[in-house]
């Protein structure tokens, strides 16, 4: 680390933290993306900046305050941050383990300089910096959930990872060796080593919390896209794509059935009840039917009340199971009515299940016979699902 002399690193540390919080501050109000985990990024860096250790900075300062300063702005930090984490992931979870840890935290290390013990208070914020480091990592993993690989879930939680270990060892260190600390106290820098790290995890913390960003910001333009505003079943547009996909791998052996949907007698919904309740009902359709597929299936909206489900099959053929899984879908909606202002509204849809056809690059043909099933179980008294010439499902 010849090359470099400690000052320099905090300054530039220093100055990173200040360009960070300009950069996360025009985000947020400039660009108006993620306005409010933006300005918890932007004071994070600001606190960091104005309450680090430069090399030498806080030396005329009452010694109390040499060690207080750096430990509550890292401490508060960490806090802010973990709050614009929890921001950016959209997460729901009220912030109250995070006031908690940093309550403690920062009870810890006013005691710790209360009794004038430095290694007191450097143990009691490592302690309070590594637990809120480990929720950081909880947070990323759980947010992202299965939507990102584990590649990438990997390297956006190992800068709080690292940030955790370094806090343990600086922990265990203490409890060890505990005239290592107060070096501040003492006037002494950090090693170059220490520093460096310091810098290094800082700002892979910042790049990790930008990729979830831009992370965020890609999945909303892709929901915008592809997902129908009112169900949140895939548009029209996404549905045709999926299926011109399928069709595609239908050459290679992967078969799949299509079910074409409509909702029986909509129109007395709205007549009836007013469009919000055909909106409510749109909705509550989608969320049975969702339920009842797989992973791998695919819904799509494809105008007004009607709808269309792409099964993928184990077996190319399998009609049989394709009948199957819209049978259950037709007997899940006819077994729980829409609760509508006190009412209970009694819904149904009618199924018609065919498989595609090799060749047919865009899907129309199997489009137009699931379609022609479909017009078939509305003409045969709607509630039921036909499939090729057979009828499978029937209720009244
Ligand atoms: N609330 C609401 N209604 C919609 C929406 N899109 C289409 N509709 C209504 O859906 C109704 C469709 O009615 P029809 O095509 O006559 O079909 P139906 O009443 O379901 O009759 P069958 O299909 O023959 O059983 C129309 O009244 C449309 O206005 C929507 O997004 N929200």
């Amino acid at each position: 680390m010849e090359f470099l002399d400690v000052p320099t690193i905090l300054k530039v540390s220093a100055a990173f933290n200040l360009m960070a919080a300009l950069a996360w501050l025009t985000l947020a109000q400039a660009f108006r993306i993620a306005p409010r985990a933006g300005r918890l990024m932007a004071a994070g860096h600001v606190l960091r900046f104005a309450t680090q250790d430069w090399g030498g900075g806080l030396a005329g300062w009452p010694p109390l305050l040499q060690q207080a300063i750096p430990e509550f702005g890292l401490l508060g930090c960490i806090v802010l941050l973990l709050l614009a984490l929890r921001r950016m992931l959209r997460s729901r979870r009220p912030p109250s383990d995070i006031a908690w840890v940093g309550g403690l935290g920062a009870f810890g290390i006013a005691v710790g300089l209360a009794i004038g013990s430095a290694p007191a208070t450097e143990l009691a914020s490592a302690a309070a910096v590594t637990t809120l480091a480990l929720l950081a990592v909880r947070e990323v993993v759980r947010g992202v959930g299965s939507q990102l690989s584990r590649i990438a879930t990997g390297v956006t939680t190992l800068p709080f990872a690292l940030l955790a270990g370094m806090s343990l060892a600086h922990g265990a260190e203490l409890l060890l060796e505990p005239s290592w600390s107060g070096h501040l106290l003492r006037g002494e820098l950090p090693t170059p080593e220490r520093a460096v790290l310091w810098y290094v995890v800082t700002a892979s913390i910042t790049l990790s919390l930008i990729a979830l960003m831009v992370w965020r910001v890609v999945t909303r333009i892709q929901h915008l896209t592809y997902r129908d505003p009112l169900t949140g079943s895939l548009n029209r547009r996404a549905f045709e794509q999926a299926l011109t996909e399928a069709q595609a791998q239908l050459q290679r052996g992967h078969g799949f059935a299509l079910a074409m949907i409509d909702i029986d007698h909509f129109k007395r919904v709205n007549d009836l009840h007013g469009h919000p309740a055909g909106d409510a009902a749109l909705q509550h359709c989608v969320r049975i039917w969702q339920a009842g597929l797989r992973k791998v299936d695919r819904l799509g909206r494809l105008g007004g009340e009607e709808f269309c489900a792409l099964l993928p099959l184990a077996s190319p053929g399998d009609l049989a199971t394709a009948a199957a899984v819209t049978e259950r879908l037709r007997a899940a909606l006819a077994a729980e009515p829409l609760a509508w202002e006190g009412l209970l509204l009694p819904l149904s849809a009618s199924f018609g299940v065919a498989l595609p056809v090799a060749g047919d690059a865009a899907g129309e043909i199997g489009l137009a016979r699931a379609d022609a099933e479909l017009y078939r179980a509305k003409a045969e008294g709607r509630n039921r699902v036909c499939v090729a010439t057979h009828l499978l499902g029937a209720t009244a």
